[in-house]
């Protein structure tokens, strides 16, 4: 176990000096710098406070989280301050960069078994002690694995996750839904029962299945039709013929956390003691396989970055006018998007050609749709016949427009907040008085409330597969998460209304505190070797979709396209 608060990290722009940016996510930019006082190289992400279009909270609960947790496999934050109109969040430096670019970089099908099953395990870690503490990630993505020189691997990003305190207040005042769909579990997209750290366990599949092909499932497709195809279709999977170099152990580990019954999936920690983690290897071995021969972040980070910049250049070449431009948002990895009642309204069209291409592939038995399984779910004589019912139902336009007004009319959105909301919740800094640590008094915790909507249509097809082999396994929670649990409860971080009071029993798993929500946001990061690759082959299916445009993470209203915007 780390314990980083022994030393004390200066919270003045001053004492630090940034070199050159190695990220760059929706609402920040990440560089790697010097802290001058301890001579350490640390990486700072740097937030434009006037460009978060005032979701203040969710930066303020990203920042807190980072600095109150403290477990080896999840990236935490040494201290935060703020500089002009600039939030500094000082964390360890990862000198290996996330998985998602080291993928873009050198890896562009996705990694070998080994490295896999030792990035997962290493991850599973920290899950297991981010639901032990209450906590649900909900941003899990191989963008959001960062790997350090030495190989360790941390689990990064709370700008989605402290959402977990959210209640039913923020489901209200808006009809904007904002959040990335490939990584997304049905139940947080369709928002009946609410959803709870099982989520995590959804996207955790999706991450396996990212890293093993480069690319997450249905990362093509516009976000409308992710959203669909999560909810009609059968889970994603490897696929028997296509992933042939994957061992059946690894094919088990993601069929069993992709069911979309969220009380069917396992646990973190039941799924930690999978017999897929027999082939995770010592961390130093990702030193050793991935990062050998890689060139150093920032300018792997400047290629990348020069890449994409081509690729808008080629775009703007190919599509003309503003409203392709914003198609190529959807093919950029489905970043950050965001949409209204309207947007989906409007996309109903979009629907067509994905029952076209089911239709299609019903008719001529095509292999090749088969073989992209992944991508498109399971054929319709694979489907169960309720499912396979749905699919129907989704080709009437009328079904089309109604499900997409139920769909917006229970997808969630994010108040307006004062500037003044930050106050008191970083570290001394330039503009901060007299708060030392971070406090909870801002967070929003009006009661939670259920969002009922007739959006049914996504029913557990897959219910009852792969059961059963977890069963037996020990529930006990491994040790050393737990002289923290203790800490997180009797704080201020958790209120006691943001657990339900059902506790989680199913599947023989562990008692966590299990707390409930009704909003979400989740985001992918591009992916550059896909989107060269989707965009030379844009075909009119794609390119002809209605406008869905990114807006930062914390930006939900304009529909501006700026170069900035569209840069990564
Ligand atoms: N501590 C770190 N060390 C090295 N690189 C980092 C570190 N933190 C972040 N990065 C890099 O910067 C990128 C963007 O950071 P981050 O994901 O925190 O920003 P964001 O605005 O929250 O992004 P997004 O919304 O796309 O998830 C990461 O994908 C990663 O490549």
């Amino acid at each position: 176990m780390e314990h980083p608060l022994e030393k004390r990290y200066p919270v003045n722009a001053k004492d630090y000096k940034l070199y050159e940016e190695v990220g760059e996510g929706v609402s920040a930019t990440v560089y790697r710098a010097l802290c001058i006082p301890l001579n350490e190289i640390v990486a700072i992400k740097v937030l434009d406070l006037e460009k978060c279009n005032n979701d203040l909270d969710g930066i303020r609960r990203e920042v807190q989280t980072m600095s109150l947790i403290d477990h080896p496999n999840v990236l935490r934050a040494h201290c935060s301050f703020t500089a002009g109109h600039n939030l500094w969040v000082v964390m360890p430096y990862m000198a290996g960069g996330s998985c998602l670019h080291i993928m873009k970089s050198a890896y562009p099908e996705g990694f070998e078994e080994p490295v896999i099953a030792t990035l997962l395990r290493e991850v599973l870690k920290a899950l297991v002690y981010l639901h032990a503490h209450g906590h649900i990630h909900r941003d899990v993505k191989a963008g959001n694995i960062l790997i350090d020189s030495n190989g360790s691997v941390k689990l990064a990003d709370f700008g989605v996750s402290a959402c977990m305190f959210d209640t039913g207040d923020r489901q209200r005042s808006r009809n904007t839904f904002v959040g990335t769909p490939c990584w997304m579990a049905p139940e947080v997209m369709q928002q009946l029962h609410g959803y709870d750290f099982k989520a995590d366990i959804w996207s955790f599949g999706i991450t396996a299945l990212e890293l093993a092909h480069g690319h997450a499932p249905f990362s093509k497709y516009p976000p409308m039709k992710v959203l669909l195809m999560t909810l009609q279709n059968a889970p994603p999977g490897l696929d028997y013929e296509r992933d042939k170099r994957f061992s059946k152990s690894f094919k088990e580990l993601v069929a069993t956390c992709l069911v979309k019954d969220p009380k069917k999936r396992p646990s973190s920690e039941k799924l930690l003691k999978h017999h897929f983690f027999k082939h995770a290897r010592p961390y130093d071995y990702l030193a050793r396989s991935i990062l050998d021969g890689l060139v150093p972040l920032g300018e792997r980070f400047r290629v990348l970055k020069a890449k994409e910049a081509d690729l808008l250049v080629q775009n703007k070449a190919l599509y003309e006018d503003k409203e392709q431009l914003s198609q190529q948002e959807y093919i950029r990895g489905i970043s950050a998007w965001n949409f209204n009642l309207e947007d989906l309204k409007s996309q109903a069209a979009l629907i067509q050609d994905y029952d076209d291409v089911s239709s299609a592939e019903d008719r001529d038995g095509s292999r090749k749709q088969r073989d992209r399984h992944d991508d498109v779910g399971l054929p319709a004589e694979r489907m169960s016949p309720e499912m396979a019912s749905n699919s129907i139902a989704a080709t009437s336009p009328e079904g089309r427009i109604s499900d997409l007004h139920d769909l917006g009319s229970s997808l969630a959105s994010f108040p307006i907040k004062p500037l003044q909301a930050l106050k008191g919740c970083f570290d001394i800094g330039e503009d901060d008085e007299g708060a030392n640590s971070p406090n909870w008094k801002g967070a929003t915790q009006s009661e939670s409330e259920q969002i009922i909507t007739k959006s049914s249509r996504a029913a557990d097809q897959d219910a009852g597969r792969n059961e059963g082999e977890n069963s037996g396994q020990s529930s006990s929670l491994p040790r050393q998460v737990i002289p923290e649990l203790k800490k997180f409860l009797s704080g201020s971080l958790i209120p006691d209304n943001a657990f339900s009071p059902k506790k989680v029993t199913g599947d023989g798993d562990r008692d966590f505190p299990q707390p409930k929500f009704q909003s979400d946001r989740n985001y992918s990061g591009p992916l550059l070797y896909r989107q060269r690759r989707e965009t030379n082959n844009i075909s009119s299916e794609d390119g002809s979709e209605g406008a869905v445009v990114q807006r930062g993470r914390f930006k939900v209203t304009s529909a501006d396209l700026s170069p900035k915007a569209m840069a990564l």
